[in-house]
């Protein structure tokens, strides 16, 4: 007897727009990775396919809160694509800080379920998420309200550190010869004032692809950013399935699995729980991520 709230569960691991939904395969094998029982089955209906099989058990849901990923699926990463904000320099809090700073002009407060709909996006796509969902639009457009944080920015980027971890595992893959790039929604003006004092690390990526490319049509939780760079590695377009993404925003693991990728989640601690459901594994910092987990070569020292 099908249960909907299991339903749901794998329902959110796909984006009917982007017809993720037209792939069995892909649905099956999580289905076997969340129940981890190969006779566990669901009635599944869309639009487009219909399965039909028999749920053996009735906790998937509490199993999906804590994804796991097949063995199988691992051993296929051969390509890892970096997020930038808040994954490899921390950057996040400077948006949180100017964001707070002219909601207060409203009386108002900025919180983690606004920040969780914003983070990833482009800038002009974020900006109306947030003039939206504040209710302020009619006293500040998204464009004013970009040129208002404009100035308090572009202070604090230059002074951004990398995060905890960053630099061993990008070191790490560059060296062991794995392809490795960057996919960030920022635009290149920003892109170039974060990174000015990251140049050794952001010179080992293969290629860098940003929110204003023309390949990016729309910002994350599309996957443009994400198929881009899968097309732009040497050799040429790469299978996603093989490709291993890491990202700290909700659109970004959205955007990810868009794409048919696989998606490590490093999130910040106060973003919900319920974020976490999508990424195929979640960590607290990178320095917890083992590469022989995904069939990447692994670290030879140890995490410091
Ligand atoms: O997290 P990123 O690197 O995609 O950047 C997106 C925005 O610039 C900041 O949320
Ligand atoms: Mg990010």
């Amino acid at each position: 007897m099908p249960c909907k709230l299991q339903l749901d569960s794998i329902r959110c691991f796909f984006d009917m727009k982007y017809n993720i939904i037209s792939k069995p395969k892909q649905i099956l094998g999580l289905i076997v990775c969340a129940t981890q029982t190969p006779r566990s089955s669901v009635r599944f209906y869309s639009s487009k396919i219909q399965l039909q099989y028999q749920f053996r058990s009735a906790s998937v849901s509490a199993k999906m809160a804590t994804p796991t990923v097949c063995d199988s699926e691992k051993k296929l990463i051969t390509h890892v694509i970096f997020d930038m904000d808040g994954l490899l320099i921390d950057t996040e809090k400077f948006y949180t800080e100017v964001q707070e700073i002219i909601l207060s002009r409203f009386n108002k407060t900025f919180d983690w379920s606004l920040k969780a709909k914003m983070m990833g996006k482009k800038a002009i796509e974020a900006a109306r998420v947030f003039v939206e969902e504040t209710g302020i639009s009619d006293s500040l457009t998204a464009e004013d309200f970009l040129v208002e944080r404009e100035a308090m920015l572009q202070k604090m980027f230059p002074t951004c550190d990398l995060m905890p971890g960053a630099s061993r595992l990008v070191k790490h893959l560059h060296a062991t010869g794995v392809p490795i790039c960057v996919a960030t929604g920022s635009h290149k003006r920003h892109f170039e004032l974060k990174t000015q004092n990251h140049g050794e690390i952001f010179s080992l990526m293969h290629h860098i692809v940003m929110g204003d490319d023309p390949e990016v049509k729309q910002g994350k939780p599309s996957p443009d950013v994400f198929l881009a760079a899968a097309r732009r590695f040497e050799g040429g377009s790469v299978d996603p399935s093989k490709i291993l993404v890491f990202e700290d925003a909700p659109s970004g693991v959205l955007a990810a699995k868009n794409a048919g990728m696989s998606v490590v989640m490093v999130p910040d601690p106060r973003l919900d729980s319920s974020f976490h459901e999508t990424a195929d594994k979640v960590l607290s910092s990178l320095l917890d991520f083992n590469p022989a987990d995904w069939g990447l070569p692994p670290f030879t020292d140890s995490a410091t």
